[in-house]
């Protein structure tokens, strides 16, 4: 069997909070074991705060695991992981460089020459569709634009594995599934590990090959595993018009909804210090 591109294992992380006087310990996800393969597309669901940021930031090497082991391609993972890009819900453009120069920035830290990675950045912006937008600053163009930017500056390293962490969600409908479906197009051309983190199951279902749905936190752990054998090539629009869909949607959410309302139930209790 070839190595996994993540393979995640028993993992845990419990954060320490301090108000001075007490320290406070919570658990948010335990008992995690899970692996993705190399070019494939796994999304994240669970209800709101079960921790899938928290695994996505150990994945990435932001965040240190209070106990297990995360493996990239058969290598423990140590510090920061270099054979991820990211791709994170805020804004991560920096206003002072243009569309192109936000684009070259890790190729430039890579001391990859300027004529070089200028050539690159522009192919890369005509990929996403903003070629003629090299020289906008940020804040000329729109939010979906920017996401575009974003997306380029990440594809250009060339990751093996890609982050992404409700990379969409602060966009209007429209743009959000213009993304996604050009996320896929991009995807589909060169075949990356995708761990993807939404709230949104219809956006996991129509962009993955496999859906793990977490339960509900404190200690929060994969609770269902869903193949998600929808063919490809996949217009996230239309593919929620299909029956097979439908189905999967509601084998989901049947295992979903629950934790749900458990993780509203438990987020409410822990505002009231219960
Ligand atoms: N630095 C921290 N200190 C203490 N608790 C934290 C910290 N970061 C996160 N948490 C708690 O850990 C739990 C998991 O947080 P996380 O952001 O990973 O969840 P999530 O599933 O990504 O949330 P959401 O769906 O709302 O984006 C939450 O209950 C959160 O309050």
């Amino acid at each position: 069997m070839k190595t996994p591109a993540i393979e995640i294992k028993d993992l845990a992380c419990t954060y320490v909070s301090e108000d001075g006087k007490n320290e406070e310990h919570y658990t948010a996800v335990k008992d995690v074991t899970l692996n993705i393969a190399e070019g494939e597309f796994v999304s994240i669901v669970g209800p709101t705060g079960c921790g899938k940021s928290t695994i996505l930031n150990m994945t990435a090497g932001l965040l240190q695991p209070s106990h297990g082991t995360i493996r990239i391609f058969g290598e423990p993972l140590i510090g920061l992981n270099r054979r991820a890009g990211y791709m994170f819900q805020a804004e991560n453009l920096m206003p002072w460089r243009n569309a192109l120069d936000n684009v070259i920035a890790g190729l430039e830290f890579k001391g990859v020459p300027k004529s070089e990675a200028e050539k690159s950045g522009k192919q890369w912006l005509r990929k996403v569709g903003l070629a003629g937008f090299e020289d906008r600053y940020p804040h000329h163009l729109s939010g979906g634009m920017r996401k575009r930017v974003s997306m380029a500056q990440t594809l250009i390293m060339d990751p093996d594995i890609i982050l992404m962490d409700e990379s969409f969600s602060a966009l209007d409908i429209q743009t959000r599934q213009l993304m996604e479906n050009l996320l896929l197009d991009l995807w589909s051309a060169k075949k990356k590990a995708v761990l993807f983190i939404t709230h949104d199951l219809d956006e996991a279902i129509s962009m993955s090959d496999r859906v793990i749905v977490m339960s509900a936190g404190p200690g929060s752990h994969p609770i269902g595993e869903f193949v998600i054998d929808l063919p490809r090539p996949r217009d996230v629009t239309e593919v929620r018009a299909d029956p097979r869909f439908v189905a999967l949607h509601r084998a989901i959410w049947s295992v979903l909804r629950e934790e749900v309302l458990k993780g509203y139930e438990r987020q409410s209790q822990r505002r009231q210090g219960k």
